[in-house]
Order: C-alpha cells, then structure tokens, then sequence
C-alpha cells in the first residue's frame, strides 16, 4: 500500500515475475492510519460544504468484518476511537454553537438494510418492511421513516442506542 500516492498494488505470491496490478483511488488509509486522519482530510470537507445548504451521503461498503462498524462508529467512550458519525455530530453541533445569526433543524433518521428489505430502527415495531419512493421536487426517500428532531450531541447519541437496540446481527 502506498497511501501517499492513493496507490494499491497487488501481487500473486504463486507468480513472482507477474507484473504487479495497481489501483489508484482518490485516498487510501492503512494500519498507521487514525480516525482523525481519515475525517480531517476525507469527510471534514464533506460536512463542511452540508452545512453551507448541500446535500452528501457517506457510505460503507464492503463485506462482513471488513470494518464499516469500526469506521462509521468507532467507540465513542474512546476520543482517540471515535468513528466517522460521531466526528460528524461534534463538527455540526460545534458549527451551530459558533453560528450566531443562522438557525439550523438536525433531524436523525436511522434505517436499515437487511436482506434487501428496509426497516426503521427507531421503530418499536421495526418489522414492518419500509418502501423507497421518489418525489420529483425532493428526490428519492423513504416513505414512513421515523425522523427524530435532535438539539444535542448527546440527543444524537441517544438516537444511535435506540438504533442500535434494533439491529441485525449475524
Ligand atoms: N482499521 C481498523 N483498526 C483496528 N481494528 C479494526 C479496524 N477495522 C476493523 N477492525 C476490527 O475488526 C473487527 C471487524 O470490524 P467491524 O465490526 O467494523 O466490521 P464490519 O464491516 O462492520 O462487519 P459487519 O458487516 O459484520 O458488521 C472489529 O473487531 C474491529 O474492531
């Protein structure tokens, strides 16, 4: 790996006069890589331009141990450990303090998917299946989810338990 190109090269064990085969991405991390390195110079930015009116999403994706979970959360009782969403929640909530002619509305929504099906997790009855749909002026969301106003980190906080009460586990 070489994070400072964006560069990942693979090599067969089996063939040593392969050619290697290289990847570029726009940023890689490695094992000396923190969860600070990852929000400062990948997501900071990202939040940043949502609190100046734009939309963004950010995704993990891989498959299962692969470490969505360690990156989007972390362990929030570890500052050192604190993943992607908690970063996210104390660069917003630190931006509003600091915004004195500027109101804002935080909205959490927490959902899953699961086996191709999509259920509310700040649902009580989290079984009931949800359905996505598209309106032409809004785009697409998701009808009935569950949208829980938050005026603090620690209401956030209390969303994400809440949340996490009702996930899947393999
Ligand atoms: N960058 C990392 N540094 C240290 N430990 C890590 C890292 N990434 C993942 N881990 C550890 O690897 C294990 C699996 O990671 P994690 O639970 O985040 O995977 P996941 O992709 O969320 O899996 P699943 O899809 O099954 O929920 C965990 O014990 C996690 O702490």
């Amino acid at each position: 790996m070489r994070p400072q190109r964006g560069q990942i090269e693979l090599k067969n064990p089996k063939e040593q006069d392969e050619p290697t085969k290289d990847f570029t991405f726009d940023a890689i991390y490695d094992e000396n890589s923190t969860q600070s390195d990852l929000y400062e110079e990948t997501f900071r930015d990202l939040v940043d331009s949502v609190l100046n009116g734009y939309n963004a999403t950010i995704f993990a994706y891989g498959q299962t141990g692969t470490g969505k979970t360690h990156t989007m959360e972390g362990k929030s009782e570890d500052p050192e450990q604190r993943g992607v969403i908690y970063k996210c929640i104390d660069h917003i909530f630190e931006h509003m303090a600091a915004s004195h002619n500027q109101e804002y509305l935080v909205r959490a929504s927490y959902l899953e998917i699961y086996q191709e099906e999509l259920r509310d997790l700040l649902e009580a009855e989290s079984n009931k299946r949800l359905e996505i749909k598209e309106r032409p002026d809004g785009g697409v969301y998701v009808k009935d989810l569950t949208s829980k106003l938050t005026r603090s980190v620690a209401e956030i906080q209390e969303v994400m338990v809440r949340g996490n009460a009702h996930r899947s586990v393999g």
